[in-house]
């Protein structure tokens, strides 16, 4: 079942000071299905979070709409729910009470709300950090919190942008398991922006390959492997490096217009190959 149109989506930015535009990009269509996982991996600035933001309601498109069933998006709604990088917890309230605060508005009593809460923190295993508070916890917990508090609101769509983007690798790997797990087990259907390609291959149905300058999607690539996944797999090995193949003249292309002179094609290379990062932070 279609849960999610992007039908003709451009978006471009106007510089009302210097009387610029810049188109970050055009003809974007992407359906997916109820229940599915889908990742929108590409290079720096070629557009990911700008059209999760879309999707989420909370940027508008230039052009084109976006459909969650047969309801056109005008704004954020309570069908959606975001986890961003960054987990913005409220320092002064805990755990427990960061996760119920946005419940405050749906129509049900303390009690019924802290139940709720209780059950997804439970679901993202922080039951015993109930009572702590954000700077008590790590990043990985503190994220964990970010997506109960998310999930908590029973949105039909849960959009990350990049959650484990700031994590070291062993609490991304175990975040990793507990997103699957999740995932499973609540059947949302859920967009994943990345730039890591292994992330990607992990964790979904389906990727999207968007590309920059112009962008757009390059390709999509279902991913057919059977789960748990293993990074050691041929097939999981093939797989990111047809992405990669792919993507290279892409991220040539974004590093040489953000290095200008100091590009240099070797070290850009090994910089690359090793995480199968796309352009993370250059
Ligand atoms: N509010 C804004 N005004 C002007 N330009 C913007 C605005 N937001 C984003 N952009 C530009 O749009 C492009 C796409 O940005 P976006 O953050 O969506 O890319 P991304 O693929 O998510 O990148 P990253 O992986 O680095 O987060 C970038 O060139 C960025 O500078």
């Amino acid at each position: 079942m279609t849960h999610v149109v992007i039908k003709d989506v451009e978006k471009t930015f106007y510089n009302k000071v210097e009387k610029t535009s810049f188109t970050v990009f055009n003809n974007i269509n992407l359906t997916i299905k109820k229940g599915e996982f889908v990742s929108l991996l590409g290079p720096s600035g070629c557009g990911k979070s700008t059209l999760l933001n879309i999707v989420a309601g909370l940027d508008k498109a230039s052009n084109g709409v976006v459909k969650i069933g047969t309801k056109e998006v005008s704004g954020p709604g309570s069908d959606r729910g975001v986890v961003f990088q960054e987990a913005a917890l409220m320092p002064w309230l805990t755990v427990l009470e960061n996760v119920t605060f946005g419940l405050k508005k749906q129509k049900i009593s303390k009690e019924a709300a802290e139940k709720k809460a209780l059950e997804y923190l439970k679901l993202v295993h922080l039951s015993k950090f109930v009572g702590s508070y954000p700077h008590e916890l790590s990043g990985g917990m503190k994220q964990r919190v970010s997506i109960a508090r998310a999930l908590a609101m029973d949105p039909e769509i849960l959009l990350m942008d990049e959650p484990f983007g700031a994590l070291d690798e062993q609490t991304r790997s175990m975040l990793h398991k507990e997103v699957q797990f999740i995932w499973e087990q609540t059947g949302k259907t859920i967009i994943f922006v990345t730039h890591n390609i292994r992330e990607s291959v992990l964790l979904s149905d389906r990727i999207v390959l968007m590309g920059t300058r112009p962008g757009g999607i390059i390709q999509e690539f279902p991913v057919n492997l059977p789960r748990p996944r293993k990074p050691s797999s041929p097939e999981f090995i093939k797989l990111e490096e047809d992405i990669m193949s792919l993507l290279a003249g892409e991220i040539e292309k974004v590093m040489k217009e953000e290095m200008g002179d100091d590009y240099n094609t070797k070290k850009a290379s090994l910089l690359y190959s090793s995480n199968r990062n796309m352009g993370e932070h250059i």
